[in-house]
């Protein structure tokens, strides 16, 4: 796990862009699982603004959504699949047969949580996936608890990740209770994970998922497990990380992490990134 401390969000979506962009340049066929909320909107907004200064086509490149709120058809604004097309999809020139994103309004939703693994399956393993946090440790919509899925689900959200998603929504009862959402399996056989996390209010669960014990209380900390995790936060969010220190390299158990600020940052990824 390679974790980059940026003195503010933009510097650290700068990059998260910078990745996404080199992978649909560089591969024939690009599968890239993307992620929606609020942390994520910077490196859309720097990825828009890339292909805007050096065009890029994102006809080969294909996506899968890691959630979907249960109940939200694709043309609900609060939904993901509107989320998608507001901050990306409407500027590339992406076919529509390559976007994929569960149906929250299924008929049958358990056919729907069927169908989106199969299709994961056949996609095969993701080049990269994209990654927030939620505030009590959660990847995609994979809630805290004892046991964490491999395969997509449906999920009842927590109290907690409900009243943080509020804000999204004209009312508490409007809020969605459910969603769908990928599995930690293909989270943990992408090829790269890159995790992006901005804000003092995630600093206490990124300590706790990147230095704490691996458990399914914190869905988060598997990625202590996966072999190729980019994580960009900014100051704030690496608070509980630095501890008021100065940036360097250090042992967190037998893995070795780095904490750099901007300049070199792009050098380091750029030699590991595939
Ligand atoms: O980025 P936010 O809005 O803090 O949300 C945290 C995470 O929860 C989710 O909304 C659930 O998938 C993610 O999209 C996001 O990364």
């Amino acid at each position: 796990m390679r974790i980059a401390v940026f003195r503010d969000a933009q510097q650290a979506d700068r990059i998260g862009a910078e990745i996404l962009e080199r992978i649909v340049r560089e591969k024939a066929h690009p599968k890239l699982g993307l992620a929606t909320g609020s942390s994520p909107i910077g490196i859309y907004k720097e990825l828009v603004e890339r292909i805007r200064i050096s065009p890029c086509s994102y006809k080969h490149v294909s996506t899968y959504n890691l959630d979907e709120y249960v109940g939200l058809s694709a043309d609900h604004p609060q939904s993901y699949a509107a989320y998608m097309r507001e901050h990306l999809f409407q500027y590339l020139d992406m076919l529509p047969n390559h976007i994929h994103i569960p149906n929250g309004a299924a008929h049958s939703i358990e056919a729907e949580s069927h169908r989106y693994e199969t299709l994961l399956r056949e996609a095969g393993r993701l080049d990269v996936q994209l990654l927030g946090i939620g505030l009590n440790g959660h990847i995609g919509f994979n809630e805290p608890g004892n046991h964490l899925s491999s395969e997509t689900h449906i999920v009842a959200l927590t109290e907690g990740t409900r009243s943080a998603n509020a804000k999204n929504f004209p009312s508490d009862e409007q809020t969605p209770r459910h969603a769908i959402t990928m599995g930690v399996g293909p989270i943990m056989k992408a090829d790269s994970v890159l995790f992006i996390a901005h804000g003092e209010a995630k600093s206490t669960i990124i300590q706790e998922a990147f230095t704490g014990p691996v458990t399914t209380s914190c869905p988060a900390s598997l990625l202590q497990l996966h072999p190729n995790v980019i994580v960009l936060l900014d100051e704030d969010a690496a608070a509980g990380l630095l501890n008021g220190g100065r940036p360097s390299f250090r042992m967190i158990g037998n893995r070795r992490i780095a904490f750099l600020f901007d300049p070199k940052i792009q050098e380091i990824i750029g030699e590991n990134i595939s």
